[in-house]
């Protein structure tokens, strides 16, 4: 069986994969270079990176090798789920392997903006000392508001519980009966109540975003936001203007509409701490990833 790793993987996966004597490819294939590749393929690994799209899953079907399409992670927003599906390719993700590291970033990124971690960086190396503009304040009694009370969303509210913060949740499918530890509020209301808002939904691109200019006119004047879920939830262009009015005090940002981003005004933003799509880049997330890619495999029915 020829197995395609695309976007990388964990050392020990492609040696399991190897031992299991299975032919794997672990190499980066570009848009133009995979139409072709694809055609050999009955396993295709991929991250984010690699867009598996109608006209990629087409190529494939002109050999029908292909059979099992894997993420290696949670969104499959990269993925012609439906068409691949239709046409009998399975399609399979690793929905638990990275929450946790996920939900460590989230209290990164919230610790930064605190207590201006993120800033200091940058303007110590341009040689200033500017103490006196880093009064941060206790993340202790503020309230966290989480959009989408799944994996990631209930992981980050354990940890934000421990450190003291008020954590109220929304989620489309309501109330969880299962986390009676936390408060379920209605959308509107965690958008008035925040201090910090995080979001831990899927981008379903139908949707349109989560966060826009008529969400954040709702929210408290000086809230945090932090985006680790997908660049298409929050619309980068609302959130630079709340930002530059003063409405945002400050924004945590792992993904972006467009990756790698280009949106120089966000990147280079005072108060923005920004990371390059890193929530599932753990040692811990990628090995127990890796592991669950491998027992999907050695499990799958050709
Ligand atoms: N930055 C990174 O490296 C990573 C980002 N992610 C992103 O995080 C997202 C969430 O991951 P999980 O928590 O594992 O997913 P999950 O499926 O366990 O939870 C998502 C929750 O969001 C809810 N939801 C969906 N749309 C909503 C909306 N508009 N408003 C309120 N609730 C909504 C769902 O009902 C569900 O409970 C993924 O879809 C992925 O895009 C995931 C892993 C790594
Ligand atoms: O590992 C990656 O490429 C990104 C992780 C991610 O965003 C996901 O698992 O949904």
């Amino acid at each position: 069986m020829n197995i395609l790793i695309n976007d990388g993987a964990h050392k020990d996966t492609i040696t399991t994969l190897k031992e299991k004597g299975f032919n794997v490819i672990d190499k980066h294939f570009n848009k133009e270079e995979l139409k072709e590749k694809i055609k050999e393929v009955d396993v295709l690994i991929v991250r984010s990176k690699t867009k598996v799209t109608k006209n990629l899953i087409d190529e494939a079907l002109k050999t029908r090798n292909l059979k099992l399409i894997l993420r290696a992670g949670v969104g499959l927003d990269n993925i012609d789920l439906n068409y691949a599906k239709e046409n009998g390719i399975e399609v399979h993700n690793t929905p638990l392997a990275s929450s946790r590291s996920v939900a460590e970033l989230t209290i990164g990124h919230i610790m930064s903006l605190a207590r201006h971690v993120h800033i200091s960086n940058v303007t110590m190396r341009e040689g200033k000392w500017n103490k006196k503009d880093y009064k941060g304040f206790e993340v202790f009694g503020k309230t966290l508001g989480i959009i989408g009370f799944g994996n990631i969303g209930r992981q980050t509210a354990t940890i934000a519980q421990a450190l003291g913060m008020n954590v109220i949740y929304t989620d489309k499918l309501g109330k969880r009966d299962d986390c009676p530890d936390f408060k379920f509020v209605q959308f509107n209301e965690l958008l008035r109540q925040s201090d910090f808002i995080t979001l831990h939904v899927p981008f379903i691109k139908d949707e349109g975003y989560v966060i826009s200019h008529n969400e954040f006119k709702q929210m408290k004047d000086g809230v945090f936001i932090i985006n680790v879920a997908r660049g298409g939830v929050v619309s980068e262009e609302a959130l630079l203007r709340a930002l530059n009015e003063g409405k945002v005090a400050g924004a945590g940002i792992d993904v972006f509409e467009e990756e790698p981003t280009r949106n120089e005004d966000l990147i280079n933003h005072n108060k923005v701490c920004i990371t390059p799509h890193i929530g599932a880049s753990t040692a811990e997330a990628q090995e127990r990833i890796g592991m669950e890619l491998v027992d999907k495999i050695v499990n799958f029915k050709m």
